[in-house]
């Protein structure tokens, strides 16, 4: 559906963006993550015409494009930016016939997100008077009231409580259960975790890991053993391969360089008696990404 090859944009000096390469196909959705400024909103901003790129093409449904098709993306952008002063009713209404929906339809379909988010009471209210957080459910709306089958969400759970954010992670699973693909960035790792399908990581503009979710857990060395037992944990932290060890309330995480290290592990927990819990976990993503954004560029 979407292949993007070699995008790159540099400000000056600044490389924002480097190299990147990445697809996505109908109905899949894509976590791009990465450190502040590491070039995930320069991304989206090429993607969608709003800036220009220096190198690298775009091919939307097999064809080259400068762009995607605006007609089929919602876009929820970083810089939040709706009229403050109007009613929300109104803006949504004339977002939604910029992008050729008529009257009927919009109204149907404003309704049915504005119960969604629960924001019927106020869609007769000015931007301004809503909260923060209640903004920021009218902006995701004005992008997908007109129903794009391609989304991009700058950043979509910032600013919103827990339940909010699992109303919002429930929305995009149905809407990816409707066959939308999305692509989205943010900084919560087990957002990322729980809705992507795929996921890109970025370092300074460049592509440092990729795939799917399972596979490059899969890929990952580095392990993680949870166990219980009465081995102290002053002990194990001398052990070949052994990289970190954390008491968790009664049991222990001990973390070492390679999968292969385990059994040696449960051979010398033995040693010490009765191992009541021991079972070997792959890394969270936040764990791997402290991990590859801590690594060294050389
Ligand atoms: N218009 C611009 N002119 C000059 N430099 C820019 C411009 N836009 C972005 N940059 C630089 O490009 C780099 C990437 O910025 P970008 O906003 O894409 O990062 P980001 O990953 O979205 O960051 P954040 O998570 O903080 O939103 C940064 O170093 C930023 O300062």
């Amino acid at each position: 559906m979407l292949e993007v090859s070699r995008l790159s944009k540099s400000f000056l000096e600044k490389q924002a963006v480097d190299e990147l390469s990445f697809s996505i196909q109908p109905g899949e959705s894509l976590g791009l993550i990465g450190q502040n400024g590491a070039g995930k909103t320069t991304t989206f901003r090429m993607l969608l015409g709003l800036m220009e790129r220096t190198d690298g093409t775009v091919e939307w449904q097999g064809k080259k494009a400068h762009h995607l098709p605006l007609e089929q993306v919602g876009y929820l952008p970083e810089e939040r930016g709706l009229f403050a002063e109007e009613q929300v009713e109104q803006q949504l209404l004339f977002l939604a016939g910029l992008k050729n929906m008529n009257k009927k339809e919009a109204k149907t379909s404003m309704a049915y997100w504005l119960e969604v988010f629960e924001l019927e009471k106020e869609k007769k209210q000015k931007l301004n008077t809503l909260s923060k957080g209640n903004q920021q459910k009218i902006q995701l709306i004005a992008a997908l009231v007109h129903r794009p089958n391609f989304l991009i969400l700058d950043e979509p759970f910032s600013g919103l409580d827990p339940v909010n954010t699992d109303i919002l992670k429930e929305a995009i699973q149905n809407l990816r259960r409707d066959g939308v693909t999305i692509i989205f960035s943010s900084h919560r790792m087990e957002h990322v975790e729980e809705i992507c399908d795929k996921l890109v990581m970025l370092k300074n503009g460049r592509n440092i890991l990729s795939g799917r979710l399972g596979e490059i857990k899969e890929r990952m060395d580095r392990n993680r053993i949870v166990t219980q037992t009465p081995c102290p944990p002053e002990d194990v932290r001398m052990w070949e391969g052994v990289q970190e060890v954390r008491a968790s309330g009664e049991k222990m995480h001990i973390y070492t360089d390679t999968k292969a290290r385990s059994q040696d592990i449960l051979q010398q927990l033995f040693t010490y008696g009765d191992v009541r819990i021991f079972r070997m976990e792959p890394p969270s993503l936040e764990e791997i990404f402290k991990e590859k954004i801590g690594e060294s560029d050389a």
